[in-house]
């Protein structure tokens, strides 16, 4: 599969094109509906999600329910278009107006304009802004539907804000510690923790501060083999990875034990191999989180990332005006304090995407029962 996304943060709408998707795969529109609303979720984010009420309208690829193996294209409207039209009609419109040239540390408002030879730091943000991770959230969403009906289900939960960590120790088994964390208000499972995750969000907010934290997206029923040993750019996860990374202000990514593994001994580290006549080979501890080699070996798959505060300060940090080269005051605009709960979303869908991807790879599906029967040769014979 292939995707792409466009549209500007405060253009007319955001467009998403799959390309790829099996045919015959069953879509409900309400569940992608349901992850498009969790993102907009979430303490700590400001006025704009109060305007946005985002719904994935479906344009082609899609009939009747069922995906018809043509590219699928989404549109999801920016209701504050209407509040911006003047200065970002794609036609004719006042680019006077909302001009941005005292770029934010943090934004890609100064390496935009260098790269682009731009003076105003509108044209950078209006697409680095992660509004365009609606569409993500809503791409990821259309490959759970694939990925259920193999029944792969993914969780997203906050782990820590600003600092604050969870105490709770928790099993990966424990799904309905993760599914009642998307009822919380940071999607997070310690609800006592939870009060002083959002007590460090006010106390950034009423200091014009913002605050970063970590979350983690909890993927079960993963088959082994899915990515390859064989080639760098197919290994799982270097695929998670990536698209991990590339998300509006996630500056790390861990696979399971992560980085704690580089300060332990490998006999604390490596999951030992049992085999079992029931349950074939199997590991009592899942410190790899469910990759070795690149390929998924048939256990959870774990993945952390950390996010970055918000680059946006009510209180600014200093800066320099492009204009007249002088030190000033960063631009400020609309903003969120803390992003991190909706940024679980969109990890969870960056990775449902690798996952379903790597999936149609192995099973070589063009429509859903050639993967199934193709599963059922791999997996259950
Ligand atoms: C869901 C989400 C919401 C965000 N909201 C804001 C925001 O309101 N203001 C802001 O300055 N940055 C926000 N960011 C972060 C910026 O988009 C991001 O820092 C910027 O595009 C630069 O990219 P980088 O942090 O990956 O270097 C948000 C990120 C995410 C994931
Ligand atoms: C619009 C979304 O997030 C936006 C991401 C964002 C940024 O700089 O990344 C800046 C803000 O934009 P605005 O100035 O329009 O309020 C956020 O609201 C969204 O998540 O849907």
């Amino acid at each position: 599969m292939r995707f792409l996304d466009a549209g500007e943060t405060h253009g007319k709408c955001l467009i998403g094109i799959l390309e790829g998707f099996p045919a015959n795969v069953k879509i409900n529109i309400e569940n992608i509906n349901r992850l498009l609303e969790l993102r907009q979720r979430g303490y700590g984010r400001g006025k704009r999600m109060e305007i946005e009420k985002d719904r994935a309208i479906i344009l082609s690829g899609v009939r009747n329910s069922y995906t018809t193996g043509a590219p699928i294209t989404i549109m999801i409207e920016n209701k504050d278009y209407v509040n911006w039209q003047q200065y970002m009609d794609p036609i004719s419109c006042d680019t006077e107006v909302k001009k941005v040239t005292i770029p934010r540390p943090g934004h890609a408002d100064l390496p935009g304009c260098l790269k682009y030879g731009f003076d105003d730091a509108r044209p950078v943000l209006e697409r680095a802004s992660a509004r365009e991770t609606a569409m993500r959230v809503a791409i990821g969403a259309l490959c759970e539907e694939l990925l259920r009906v193999f029944e792969i289900k993914l969780y997203n939960h906050v782990i820590e804000i600003g600092g604050v960590r969870i105490r709770k120790e928790y099993s990966f088994d424990d799904i309905g510690l993760f599914e009642k964390a998307q009822d919380s208000e940071l999607f997070c499972i310690d609800r006592e923790v939870e009060n002083d995750m959002k007590k460090v969000i006010e106390t950034a907010k009423k200091a014009g501060d913002s605050v970063g934290g970590v979350a983690e997206v909890i993927c079960k029923n993963v088959p082994f083999g899915l990515g390859s040993h064989v080639h760098w750019d197919r290994k799982l996860d270097g695929l998670i990875a990536q698209a991990v990374m590339s998300i509006q202000s996630v500056k790390g990514v861990e696979i399971g034990m992560g980085f704690e593994a580089a300060r332990r001994f490998g006999s604390e580290v490596h999951d030992e191999i049992f085999f079992d006549e029931q349950k074939g080979f199997y590991r009592k501890t899942n410190n790899a989180g469910g990759i070795e080699g690149g390929i998924s070996n048939g256990m959870d798959i774990v993945i952390r990332a950390a996010f970055k505060p918000i680059p946006t300060l009510y209180k600014p940090l200093r800066s320099v005006d492009l204009q007249d080269l002088k030190e000033k005051e960063a631009a400020v605009e609309r903003s969120d304090t803390c992003a991190v709960p909706a940024g679980s979303v969109v990890m969870r869908a960056a990775v449902a995407y690798v996952l379903a991807n790597s999936l149609i790879e192995r099973l070589s599906g063009d429509s859903l029962d050639v993967m199934v029967d193709n599963y059922k040769r791999l997996y259950k014979e």
